[in-house]
């Protein structure tokens, strides 16, 4: 079976922040991932990963702003990216590469491999993509990332109903990207929630990400609720199956990232009694299935 992170955005909203990171190993996960760890100091977030035990995975490049007080802000207000936005003529290029310098900070202390960069909301005067934009931003910054053995992320995200407007909403438009800006740092962060919504076709989408080698790391909620995976409309015991039988060579993370909302929300324990669908994958049997 694949390696399971918590992600602390969504997971234990019955807890303060720094608290899950205890809770996710208690509970058995093998690492945590989280959106936006701005708000806490590089190295108070080294320390609670430390006395876990837990590595931490996969974060968020700052949807906007530059630091913890503006960041919370612009994603407050709404921000979500500046990769398709930031054009010289906009003056938020800098904006876009304070952010990225302040995430590979982050990285470093944390010893995190990959970050995951936001494209941003198109303006619904301006529904087409800046290709040209997107594709000198993401170059620029997989070039600050490669040499600290870095990967950057991007991730096509629904706009039927988490973020109507988002840029990259098609797994097809992702590898697109990811193949224009040609840069072995720039892998796909495979949300099969979002997938399931805009692209359906799970199954084939995970296969031709890992054939094309684009693969980085893989999310996963249930459908259509983003609650617990094992409940709704996706098999994600079978998905899962699938990425084990992913070979070596296929230069993925290794780990599944749990980035949804527990049904019980934030009661106490309501996070770990949802659990199951966990604790039935750790019980499966790790017989890779064949390709198909
Ligand atoms: O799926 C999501 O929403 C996240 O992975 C994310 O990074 C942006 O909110
Ligand atoms: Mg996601």
């Amino acid at each position: 079976m694949p390696k399971f992170a918590a992600n602390l955005s969504t997971l234990y909203p019955e807890l303060p922040f720094l608290d899950r990171i205890a809770a996710a190993a208690a509970d058995g996960f093998d690492a945590v991932e989280c959106q936006l760890p701005y708000d806490w100091p590089a190295e108070v977030l080294a320390e609670r990963l430390a006395a876990a035990g837990l590595p931490l995975v996969l974060f968020n490049a700052p949807p906007a702003g530059t630091d913890a007080a503006s960041i919370a802000r612009a994603w407050a207000d709404g921000a979500r990216g500046l990769a398709a936005l930031a054009t010289p003529s906009s003056g938020r290029e800098a904006e876009f590469q304070a952010g990225i310098a302040l995430a590979l900070h982050y990285a470093q202390v944390l010893r995190c491999p990959r970050i995951h960069v936001m494209s941003g909301l198109l303006p619904s005067d301006q529904p087409n993509t800046p290709h040209d934009t997107w594709v000198h931003n993401l170059r620029w910054a997989a070039d600050r990332a490669a040499p600290l053995g870095i990967d950057l992320l991007i991730e096509p995200i629904n706009g039927k109903r988490d973020m109507p407007g988002y840029a990259l909403q098609h797994q097809a438009s992702a590898h697109a990207l990811i193949e224009a800006v040609n840069r072995p740092n720039l892998r796909l962060q495979l949300d099969l929630y979002h997938c399931q919504i805009m692209d359906g076709d799970l199954a084939h989408h995970l296969q031709h990400a890992a054939a094309r080698n684009h693969l980085g790391h893989v999310q996963i909620a249930g459908v259509p609720s983003r609650h617990e995976p094992d409940v709704g409309e996706v098999n994600f015991a079978h998905l899962l199956q699938l990425l084990d039988a992913l070979g070596p060579e296929v230069r993925w993370s290794g780990y599944v990232g749990a980035e949804y909302r527990p049904a019980r929300g934030a009661v106490p324990q309501g996070t770990h009694d949802g659990l199951g669908w966990l604790r039935a994958a750790r019980s499966a049997p790790s017989a890779p299935l064949a390709a198909r």
